[in-house]
């Protein structure tokens, strides 16, 4: 006897509904309605709360948060996920359970492309994920290492610079492609000690990076409906994903080859070879082994690359759409630099507060990472509601940085009320956290607000920018992805400053 393939999906698909609804209706008569659950909008069989996401999930949370509060439960297909969107339940989340909620959720696409979890970000919660968040801390992204990538960071600036001033005579420019190409740069030559954009090998590299990072940031449907997995390998997603992660071994395997090969190159300076070093010599107690190394090295460009880009594509775009607060910055900005022939070095960027002030409210209204992850490792009460383990925590940083319960007028674009408050970014106020926070808080604060502030106050010092003539406002619209980009690309006019001390 044969069926179609059809029919055994919808018998499938009942049968598990049947299942789904009398498991509910044995619980319920066995226990009662005993727990304190997070209030919650309907859900439909099977996909729960998912057909509400939308490509742009922050923001639809956030209008789901007006109306069911800033603590709700959603099921994202079975999956439970709490859905945080006040700096008070942040704070619950990730100082007072911190502990609780420190693991990630387990992604298929995540565990594909990055070594079945043996990377900093996606792994479990437990002692390798110790290890490898202290290697980071300690050796790879600590402020002395950062401050040692300074040249990195004056030398890829300068070049921009160049390439801005070569472009600017024909019209308008790219900033988004720039600003990309930028921080892959600067990433790259950390992670590898030189930088791959030039070369023809390199740029299949920039090309991979750019569809893992997409992969990434998709939402695989079989992590939270398992009987629909069968449709990424239908649509060839599961393919992409297998032929990513085979592209990037064998790339990598090159890389780490050439280097083993010739010991002369392990000179030390780049994350990769740190990385090489503590797997040779276990010099530091920390075992760790080839495939850990790749992972780590991913890590950084999916959760580097991208986040920093998008954070000064923003900054420009406020910057662009606010002219007055462009002016004041240039205006501090060459104050400082005024006696020093325009020079900037990063000691300077300490006098700019407004400088940081633009940051700061750039990072409020466009968190890069808006929405961030966390599981619960156990059961724990949170706010008076009954939080079981494996809960999937949704925190919506943008939503938090936007609530006017925190921010007087969220809306607009205002560095100013940044000089009578002392909130920071550094994940000890929980109104502004861009970074997370706690234990799982993002290790690359310093390296890219080196790499991020420095570039801003070159690009104000030198130029001065306006929107192409046939533009009047800017575009906002957003596109999903790990990291929220324009949608459109961010085109600019720039000119060059010609005096400083005027
Ligand atoms: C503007 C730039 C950046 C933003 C906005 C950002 C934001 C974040 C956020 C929100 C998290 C999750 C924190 C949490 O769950 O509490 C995170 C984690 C992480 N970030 Fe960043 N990040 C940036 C740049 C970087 C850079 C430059 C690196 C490395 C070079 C980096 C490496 C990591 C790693 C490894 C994690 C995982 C930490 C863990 O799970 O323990 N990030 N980042």
């Amino acid at each position: 006897m044969q069926f179609h393939p059809f029919t055994l999906i919808i018998q499938a698909l009942l049968s598990l509904f049947l299942i789904s609804y009398i498991t509910k209706w044995l619980y319920k008569k066995t226990y009662g309605n005993k727990k304190n659950l997070p209030p919650s909008p309907p859900k439909l069989p099977i996909l729960g709360n998912l057909h509400q996401l939308g490509l742009l999930p922050h923001r639809n949370l956030q209008s789901l948060a007006k109306k069911y509060g800033p603590i709700m439960l959603l099921h994202f297909g079975n999956k439970p996920t709490l859905i945080v969107s006040s700096a008070d339940s942040a704070r619950e989340i990730m100082k007072t359970h911190d502990v609780i909620f420190s693991d990630r959720l387990e992604s298929s696409v995540g565990k594909r492309l990055l070594y079945n979890c043996k990377d900093v970000s996606i792994a479990p919660y437990g002692e390798y994920w110790r290890q490898l968040k202290s290697i980071c801390v300690l050796q790879l992204l600590s402020n002395k290492r950062v401050q040692s990538f300074h040249y990195i960071r004056e030398e890829e600036t300068a070049l921009l610079m160049k390439r801005i001033k070569r472009e600017y005579p024909t019209g308008s420019i790219d900033l988004s492609e720039m600003l990309t190409q930028f921080t892959n740069d600067v990433v790259c030559r950390s992670a590898f000690g030189k930088k791959y954009s030039a070369v023809e090998n390199g740029k299949k590299f920039i090309l991979l990076l750019k569809e893992l990072l997409e992969l990434l940031g998709t939402i695989s449907i079989g992590d939270f409906v398992p009987m629909l997995s069968w449709i990424n390998r239908v649509n060839g997603f599961d393919a992409r994903v297998d032929k990513v992660a085979r592209e990037f071994d064998e790339f990598f395997e090159g890389v780490i080859r050439e280097r083993m090969e010739n010991p002369k190159k392990l000179h030390g300076d780049n994350f990769l070879d740190i990385l090489l070093h503590i797997y040779q010599n276990n010099s530091t107690g920390v075992t760790i082994d080839r495939d850990s190394i790749k992972a780590i090295i991913l890590d950084v460009f999916a959760a580097g690359t991208d986040t920093t880009s998008t954070l000064l594509e923003w900054e420009m775009t406020e910057l662009l759409r606010n002219p007055t607060i462009m002016k004041k910055l240039q205006h501090q900005v060459r104050e400082v630099v005024k006696d020093k022939n325009g020079i900037i070095t990063e000691n300077d960027l300490e006098k700019m507060p407004y400088l940081k002030a633009v940051i700061k409210e750039t990072l409020r209204l466009h968190a890069p990472i808006p929405l961030l992850p966390r599981v619960a490792r156990k059961y724990v009460k949170v706010m008076g509601y009954d939080i079981s383990a494996g809960t999937l925590v949704m925190t919506n940083v943008w939503a938090i940085g936007r609530d006017p319960a925190s921010w007087h007028e969220p809306e607009k674009f205002d560095p100013d009320r940044f000089f009578d408050s002392r909130v920071d970014y550094q994940g000890l106020d929980f109104e502004l956290i861009p970074f997370g926070a706690g234990r799982r808080g993002c290790p690359g604060i310093s390296f890219a607000t080196a790499t991020n502030g420095f570039l801003l106050a070159n690009l104000v010092r030198e130029f001065d920018w306006a929107l192409p003539d046939d533009v009047e406002d800017l575009d906002m619209s957003e596109r999903p992805g790990v990291a929220i980009h324009r949608a459109v690309p961010l085109v600019a006019v720039a000119k060059q400053k010609k005096m400083w001390n005027s």
